[in-house]
């Protein structure tokens, strides 16, 4: 049934925000969008945020991985659990991502999750790409020209992700195939939210500055914000991808601020960031569709529209929505990962030549009972 046709599959992420898992069903042949399904969202816990904050920037095997991982398998299990698909797409949880050296890191077992669900699951979509010398981010792209072509768009147009990071796809949608020579190019833009929700955590227990409401009171630092844009990321041309953490130092910047100053400021920073990015694209994009839970800011997306020159608008506007976007995309991605298609291209992370991320786990729960052993990857469900 996965071999031809269309496939019902599910696509599950947990983002750099660290706020929950993300749950998006669409049918789709691995090119072409047929259908949008159904969603579900299951928040972290206060202890679970805990638990993968602290194992941020850990890799395989070091101490506090295991309980992230745990933490990571439970809140998909639980997600997951009530949607009907025929195949999964597991992004899991970045905790560290450093392509030009170690590698990209994402909490999560994939074989678990199959023996969990009885489902086939495609996981650990990054790493061949940056084994091939890509960034391993970001990977949303792919799916975001067979939007483009859905949409009907006929001109070059962006698609901008606001979450912990901010990330930028420019399309032109005249070309047949997301892999040709010029129909993409994609990048991080920088720090997006993350920053700021830092910010409103140590400064006012909050986990976010809701709706930009604390930024629009406050007056932006133009020495803290040169001096933001002045780091060397901004420098590199695309495609280029960023951890979460990679600005440490725009958190201590702003120590002296009061905190609207501070959260004015640091949202500055994730607009001229944004804008400074379109400078990258070829010609510039006809509009920019915004997707991620930073279109909720509408400080930072009127200061994003107050530095672009085009329309800056959220991708409800054409009928998508932006808290599943991303979900979806992997479920997307999954697909073509079992139909041998590519899910990245030197235009979207710089890898050397297209390519098809991920593996592919299928349940063993019947084997292993049979076996009368217990399942491989299966634990006590919390259900937390
Ligand atoms: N009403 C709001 N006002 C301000 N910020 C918001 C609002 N709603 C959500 N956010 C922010 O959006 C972020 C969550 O968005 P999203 O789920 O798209 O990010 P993510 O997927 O975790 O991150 P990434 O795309 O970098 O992996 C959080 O940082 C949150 O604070
Ligand atoms: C390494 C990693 O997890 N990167 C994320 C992160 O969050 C936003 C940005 O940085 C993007 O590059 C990517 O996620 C999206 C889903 C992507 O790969 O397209």
């Amino acid at each position: 049934m996965l071999k031809t046709g269309p496939v019902r599959a599910l696509g599950a992420m947990s983002g750099t925000s660290l706020d929950g898992v993300d749950a998006a069903v669409i049918v789709t042949d691995g090119h072409e969008i047929l259908e949008f399904g159904e969603t579900a969202y299951r928040p972290y816990s206060p202890t679970d945020r805990m638990i993968l904050r602290g194992a941020l920037g850990l890799w395989p095997g070091e101490p506090g991985v295991a309980a992230a991982t745990e933490v990571v398998d439970d809140c998909h299990m639980a997600c997951l659990a009530g949607l009907a698909a025929d195949l999964v797409g597991f992004h899991g949880q970045t905790l560290a991502h450093d392509p030009a050296g170690r590698g990209t890191h994402q909490a999560g077992d994939g074989q678990a999750l199959a023996d969990y669900l009885r489902l086939p699951v495609v996981w650990d979509f990054r790493s061949s790409d940056v084994r091939l010398g890509g960034q391993g981010a970001p990977l949303a792209p792919f799916y975001h020209f067979a939007l483009a072509r859905r949409i009907r768009a006929r001109a070059p147009l962006a698609f901008l992700n606001l979450g912990g990071v901010g990330n930028l796809t420019w399309i032109d949608p005249a070309h047949p195939r997301p892999e040709t020579e010029g129909a993409l190019l994609a990048f991080d833009t920088g720090p997006a939210n993350a920053p700021i929700d830092d910010l409103m955590m140590q400064r006012r227990g909050l986990p976010r500055d809701a709706d930009g409401a604390l930024a629009r009171q406050g007056d932006v630092d133009e020495g803290v914000l040169d001096g933001f844009l002045k780091h060397r990321f901004f420098a590199r041309m695309p495609p280029k991808s960023l951890d979460r953490d990679a600005f440490a130092a725009l958190s201590q910047a702003v120590a002296g601020l009061s905190d609207a100053d501070a959260a004015a400021t640091l949202t500055a920073c994730a607009a001229a960031a944004v804008v400074g990015g379109l400078e990258h694209c070829p010609i510039p994009p006809e509009r920019l569709l915004v997707t991620g839970g930073g279109r909720h800011n509408a400080t930072l997306m009127e200061m994003i529209a107050a530095g672009a020159d085009i329309p800056v608008v959220p991708v409800e506007a054409v009928g998508l929505d932006g808290d599943m976007l991303e979900a979806q995309a992997f479920a997307y991605l999954a697909v073509r990962v079992i139909r041998g298609l590519p899910t990245s291209c030197p235009g979207t992370t710089g890898v050397a030549a297209a390519v098809g991320g991920g593996q592919l786990s299928r349940p063993q729960h019947r084997l292993a009972a049979q076996a009368g052993a217990a399942p491989a990857g299966t634990r006590a469900h919390t259900g937390m």
